[in-house]
């Protein structure tokens, strides 16, 4: 079995080919729809979903068969067709090409695999059992959703506003590294879980920052 390395990509604009049209293009097209990527669906028959995508304008649908030359100018591509050869002949394409490809037919036979996701804002949580089970996957992302709930995304929420302000204020890299250590101490996750957490608005972030700089700003001489 392949050794999967994750990565969170940004695919804003990016051209994404997905052929096929079916219930797994439709799933795999929504969160590309999501991400504001550039989606274009081979198929000649699309699913009434992805019709109502491309009415709505989008994505682009080429309705016809797979031809060999479609992926042309793809960063990413999805084989989703119900054929295992044209599935294959997808493959074959976008390995020649260099371009990252999702067999899903046989996940093994691509060079990604896509999670069970679980989105919360910020907060992202992908599960992936390496193409063994993926139904497996889903229920234990169903799992992280009843135990994770409001409270973390409240935390992530929080931590965002004040690395950015650290980002914002603090331009010494050491100190930086000791103020983002200092916040992950905070046990703001047990105030929220207690419900005695009041959220610090934007004095009391540069407040905490400015005390935390003025405590360290020997050290980092
Ligand atoms: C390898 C992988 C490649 C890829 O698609 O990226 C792959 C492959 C295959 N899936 C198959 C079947 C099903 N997959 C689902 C559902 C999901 N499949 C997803 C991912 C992956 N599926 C990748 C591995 C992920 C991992 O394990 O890490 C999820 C997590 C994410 C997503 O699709 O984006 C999404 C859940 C989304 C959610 O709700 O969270 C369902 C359930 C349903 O459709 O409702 C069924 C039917 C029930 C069953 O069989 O379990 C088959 C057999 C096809 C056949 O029998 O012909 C293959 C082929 C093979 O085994 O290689
Ligand atoms: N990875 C996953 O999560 C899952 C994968 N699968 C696999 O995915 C495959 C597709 O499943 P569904 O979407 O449910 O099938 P489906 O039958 O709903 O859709 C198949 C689509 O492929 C299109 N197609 C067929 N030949 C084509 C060609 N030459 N060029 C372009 N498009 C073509 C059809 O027009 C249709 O839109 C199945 O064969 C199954 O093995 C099934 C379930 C989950």
């Amino acid at each position: 079995m392949a050794y999967y390395v994750p990565v969170m990509l940004d695919l804003h604009g990016r051209r994404c080919v997905i052929v096929g049209g079916g219930h797994v293009a439709e799933r795999k097209v929504s969160s590309l729809v999501d991400a504001g990527a550039e989606i274009v669906v081979i198929s000649p028959e699309i699913s009434e979903t992805l019709r109502q995508r491309y009415e709505e304008g989008r994505l682009l649908w080429i309705n016809r068969n797979y031809q060999r030359g479609d992926l042309n100018e793809a960063f990413l591509v999805f084989a989703a067709t119900n054929q295992a050869e044209i599935n294959d002949a997808v493959v074959q394409e976008a390995n020649y090409l260099n371009i990252p490809v999702n067999h899903t037919g046989d996940g093994e036979k691509g060079s990604f695999i896509t999670p069970s996701v679980l989105r919360r804002e910020k907060l992202v949580v992908a599960v992936s059992t390496s193409g063994a089970g993926p139904g497996a996957s889903r229920d234990l992302c169903r799992t992280i959703n009843e135990h994770y709930g409001d409270d973390y995304e409240m935390y992530i929420h929080f931590l965002s506003s004040v690395r950015s302000e650290v980002k914002r204020m603090v331009h010494h890299e050491g100190l930086r590294k000791k103020i983002f250590r200092l916040l992950s101490e905070l046990d703001i996750l047990s105030q929220i879980s207690a419900g005695t957490f009041h959220n610090w608005d934007q004095d009391m972030i540069r407040c905490w920052i400015e005390e935390v700089i003025a405590e360290h700003q020997e050290e980092m001489r």
